[in-house]
C-alpha cells in the first residue's frame, strides 16, 4: 500500500462514487442516494456529475439505467464508507441477485486518494472502472485536471484507448444539491 496514501485517509480526503439505477424511479432513486450519504455526519457530497442514460452492459436483458458520479469528502477509511453506502443501497430497495443484474440502487466506490486495496469485501481502484463508458464519462465531469491522486490521468488514457463513446446520452444536469 502506498505510505503518503494511508496517512492521507486518517484525515479529510475525497471519494469518487458510481451510482446506477435501472429499476424504478431512477432519477429519485438517484436523488435519494446523494441525500442519504449526505446527512451521513462523516460524509459530505461535495460535486456531482451530469445524469446519463446508458445501454446495460454485461447482462443485456435489463432497462436502460441512469448512471452518475459524485465526490464525497470524508474522513472515514474505506471500508467504512463502503458499509455506508452498502446500507444506502439497502435503503433504496437493492436486492442483490443477478451478478452484473438489473437494480434499484447500485453504489461502487472508484477511487480514494489512489489508495490501493485488495480484500474480498473491498478492491481499490475499482478493477473495472477504466473499461466502461458509464462510469468514465460521468467521472470525467467531476475529476479536476489538478486532482493529486492520478485520477485525472487514468480517466484520460482509459477514455482515449476506448475511442468514441458509445451506448450512453446525456439525461439531465447533476441531482444534487
Ligand atoms: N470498489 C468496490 N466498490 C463496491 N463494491 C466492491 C468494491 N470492491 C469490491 N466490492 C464488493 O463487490 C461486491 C459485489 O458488488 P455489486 O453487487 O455491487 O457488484 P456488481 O455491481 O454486480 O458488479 P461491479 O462490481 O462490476 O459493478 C460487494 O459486496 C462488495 O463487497
Ligand atoms: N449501463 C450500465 N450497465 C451496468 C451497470 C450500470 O451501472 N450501468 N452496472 C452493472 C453492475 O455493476 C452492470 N451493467
Amino acid at each position: 500500500m502506498n505510505e503518503h496514501a494511508r496517512t492521507s485517509t486518517s484525515e479529510q480526503s475525497e471519494a469518487y462514487i458510481a451510482l446506477g439505477a435501472n429499476l424504478g424511479r431512477r432519477e429519485e432513486t438517484l436523488r435519494e442516494a446523494l441525500r442519504l450519504l449526505n446527512e451521513q455526519p462523516e460524509i459530505e457530497v461535495l460535486r456531482v456529475s451530469d445524469v446519463y442514460e446508458t445501454d446495460p452492459v454485461g447482462y443485456a436483458d435489463q432497462p436502460p439505467f441512469l448512471n452518475m458520479a459524485a465526490v464525497v469528502g470524508t474522513s472515514m477509511p474505506p471500508h467504512r464508507l463502503l458499509e455506508i453506502m452498502q446500507t444506502v443501497e439497502d435503503r433504496l430497495g437493492r436486492v442483490r441477485d443477478i451478478r452484473f443484474g438489473p437494480r434499484t440502487a447500485d453504489l461502487d466506490l472508484l477511487w480514494m486518494n489512489g489508495l490501493a486495496v485488495e480484500t474480498t469485501e473491498l478492491t481499490l481502484p475499482h478493477p473495472r472502472m477504466h473499461e466502461r463508458f458509464f462510469v468514465l464519462v460521468p467521472l470525467d465531469d467531476v475529476v479536476p485536471p489538478e486532482e493529486p491522486s492520478g485520477l485525472r490521468a487514468l480517466v484520460d488514457r482509459s477514455l482515449a484507448e476506448l475511442g468514441p463513446a458509445a451506448g450512453i446520452a446525456r439525461f439531465s444536469g447533476p441531482l444534487f444539491p
